[in-house]
């Protein structure tokens, strides 16, 4: 009886699937749905966890089996997100699919991307180990088809500038993979108009030489976020001016205020973190009770 019904059900979603299938060549939704699945069509690649920062220091090649570059002439890009991710929220993975899109709307081809965890001497008060950042975005990425982790800040002995991570990582493996291909930088507005803040010691957040080599030589791909008026930024600043077309700014596909902060707070409040950071990423942040770190409000050192 049970076999029988299941069989039934077997070839009703047989059926199904055909008439769909038939359909959508029909309606020419093909190459649409293709696209549209993409992002979810490649096995889920596993990722070795770093039991220990000083274990970083072993990952200095850059993973390339995500990697597709396009031979059809059209230029290619490798987007870079670089950011503290203490942790990565669904916005920061967000962030590259809007860039993506961006690009891929102005008839560029991404190649792939990848999330760059900031070294531990950035100094910044929220950052936990390198290596529970570096694990949290690896377990972020394992299902999606093109985003990868990059260990290399977090394997040098320091903390790198921005600038450098894009010319002296990215770019040079860039270079050996597909030579004229990019390496672009992937923001929120937030950062971008950061190139024109300084600390409170007067010393600019970035060096005019360090614009020049992520705006000149690489690019940077920005979505609008609430509080920063973007375009303006650049109209006031002759170096963003300057480099306005290497500067692709975009819209979010969706209003969204997820950020790192409000994760850790809700961590401490004892609140539900569910959807707002990757599922992989909520058991890591349990297994390892990351809210009893000082970094994220707790105690501990
Ligand atoms: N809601 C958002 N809209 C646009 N960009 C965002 C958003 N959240 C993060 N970003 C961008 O993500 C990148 C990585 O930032 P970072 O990890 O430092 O994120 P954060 O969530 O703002 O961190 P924190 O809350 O700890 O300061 C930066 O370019 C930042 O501008
Ligand atoms: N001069 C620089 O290269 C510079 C300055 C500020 C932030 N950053 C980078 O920007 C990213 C985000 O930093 P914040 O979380 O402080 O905005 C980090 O990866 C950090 O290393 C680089």
């Amino acid at each position: 009886m049970l076999a029988q019904h299941a069989m039934r059900q077997v070839s009703t979603y047989t059926g199904f699937a055909i008439l769909f299938a038939v359909a959508a060549v029909m309606g020419g939704s093909v190459i649409r749905v293709a696209t549209l699945c993409g992002g979810r069509s490649q096995a889920s690649v596993s990722f070795a966890l770093f039991p220990h920062n000083g274990a970083l220091v072993t990952a200095t090649r850059l993973r390339t089996e995500k990697l597709r570059f396009s031979s059809d002439g059209k230029p290619n890009f490798v987007l870079v997100e670089c950011g503290s991710f203490s942790p990565p929220t669904t916005f920061h993975l967000r962030l590259l699919e809007d860039a993506r899109d961006a690009m891929v709307e102005r008839g560029y081809h991404v190649a792939g991307g990848f999330l760059s965890p900031c070294h531990e001497k950035y100094g910044k008060k929220s950052l936990v180990s390198m290596h529970h950042r570096v694990n949290m975005v690896g377990l972020a990425l394992q299902d999606s088809s093109w985003l990868q982790v990059d260990s290399w800040e977090c394997a040098q002995t320091d903390w790198i500038r921005t600038a450098l991570v894009l010319r002296d990582r990215f770019q040079r493996e860039v270079d050996r993979l597909h030579p004229g291909a990019k390496a672009m930088l992937v923001c929120g507005a937030d950062l971008l108009e950061s190139f024109t803040a300084f600390h409170e010691n007067g010393e600019p957040v970035w060096s005019q030489e360090d614009q020049e080599t992520i705006l000149g030589q690489c690019g940077a791909v920005c979505m609008n976020r609430e509080g920063t008026n973007i375009g303006k930024v650049i109209a006031a600043d002759p170096l963003l001016t300057r480099h306005s077309g290497n500067i692709v700014v975009f819209d979010p596909s969706v209003q969204n205020n997820v950020s790192s902060t409000l994760v850790r707070r809700l961590l401490q409040q004892g609140k539900s973190l569910k959807y707002l950071v990757h599922d992989h990423v909520l058991d890591y942040i349990c297994a390892h009770d990351l809210g009893r770190f000082k970094a994220w409000g707790g105690k501990d050192e």
